[in-house]
């Protein structure tokens, strides 16, 4: 995200705020009034590519934590991809997106429940808690082209340093969304059978490594070229992904995704993602909700409290766009 792309998407937003109603609900809300409520399309991530994958598990995983899906034989998945922002059909270069994509993942599990992994091509997130991203949506909404300076989003930037980072940091648009490497930003506590728990955060990398083009290829390319180019890919066979897990020193913080753990820390292989081929994403995507706090026994939510606002917030996305 960059400070033009605040302002170009901040034309006509206005704050919506209504302190009695739920976080996630507000979240919603603002989201709607600064992207514009489209029907039956998500209130982020409005624009997305359905697959269907397989999760084979690495050797070992299941030292790692009890989840079914770590032993054993292959998982089946569901997977969309998507581009950040609300606005539907917006090519993929347009700022709304913020140059942020996005990874989901449903595991449909032996016992016939789920395990979601929801992620997004940058690691860390520009603010802690729900209440800061709300406070940054809402600054965005009231800083329009004719707003004096500092602007509202002037302000919030310059007191909330991990945010100002995170919309400078440069986004390379990738060759396709098999490309991409994906981070799970929030901490994750996962649990073995002998009940030891560690704490982690998922990172998902290409298995041909991350591949981009620059910023002159993206402009001249095709509005949708991510998935069509991963389409294309898969005419030659599966497009693989390793998942992963970067593990928490003692005292990292766990509640605070902001805060990027160290490179240096270990990672354990979980399995290897391949995406299969192309679904009906029109057909079938309304019908998809992937929430973090989706999972199954031996994986929990930290103590991060972006976790619950994100479910709050799904499903109040959810339920507006399957009206
Ligand atoms: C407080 C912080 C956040 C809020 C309020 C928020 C809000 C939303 C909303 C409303 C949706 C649409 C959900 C639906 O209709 O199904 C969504 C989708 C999504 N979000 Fe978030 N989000 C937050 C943080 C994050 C983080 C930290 C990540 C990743 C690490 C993430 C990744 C995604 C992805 C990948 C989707 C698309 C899911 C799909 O394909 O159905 N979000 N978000």
């Amino acid at each position: 995200m960059s400070i033009a792309f605040f302002a170009a998407i901040a034309v006509g937003a206005t704050n919506v705020c209504a302190e009695d109603e739920p976080l996630g609900v507000r979240l919603v809300n603002q989201m709607n009034a600064r992207y514009g409520q489209h029907t039956g399309v998500r209130a982020n991530h409005a624009k997305g590519a359905v697959f269907e994958g397989i999760f084979t598990p690495a050797q070992g995983a299941d030292s790692f934590s009890s989840a079914v899906f770590l032993k054993g034989a292959p998982t089946p998945l569901v997977i969309r991809f998507s581009n950040a922002g609300g606005v539907p059909d917006a090519p993929d270069t347009h700022p709304s997106t913020g140059g942020i994509r996005g990874m989901a993942i449903k595991f449909r599990l032996s016992d016939g429940s789920e395990q979601d992994i929801v992620c997004i091509s940058a690691n860390g997130f520009p603010v802690a808690t729900g209440e800061d991203f709300l406070a940054l949506l809402q600054a965005v909404g009231a800083s329009g082209p004719n707003v004096p300076k500092p602007t509202p989003v002037e302000k919030f930037l310059s007191i909330h340093p991990a945010a100002a980072a995170f919309v400078t940091t440069p986004r390379p648009v990738a060759v396709s969304y098999g490309t991409q490497p994906f981070f799970g930003v929030n901490a994750f506590k996962f649990t073995n059978t002998q009940k030891t728990s560690k704490f982690g955060r998922y990172r998902i990398v290409p298995e041909s490594g991350p591949a981009y083009v620059t910023d002159e290829e993206a402009a001249k390319r095709p509005p949708n070229a991510l998935a069509d180019n991963l389409r294309a890919s898969l005419e030659a066979g599966p497009v693989k992904f390793h998942l992963l897990v970067q593990v928490a020193a003692a005292d990292d913080p766990t509640a605070d995704a902001t805060k990027v753990w160290l490179d240096s820390r270990p990672t354990i292989e979980l399995g290897e993602i391949a995406v299969i081929k192309a679904l009906d994403t029109k057909k079938i995507e309304n019908d998809l909700l992937f929430l973090p706090t989706n999972v199954t026994t031996g994986i929990e939510a930290s103590d991060d409290p972006i976790i619950n606002t994100r479910t709050e917030a799904y499903a109040e996305s959810f339920s507006r766009r399957t009206k």
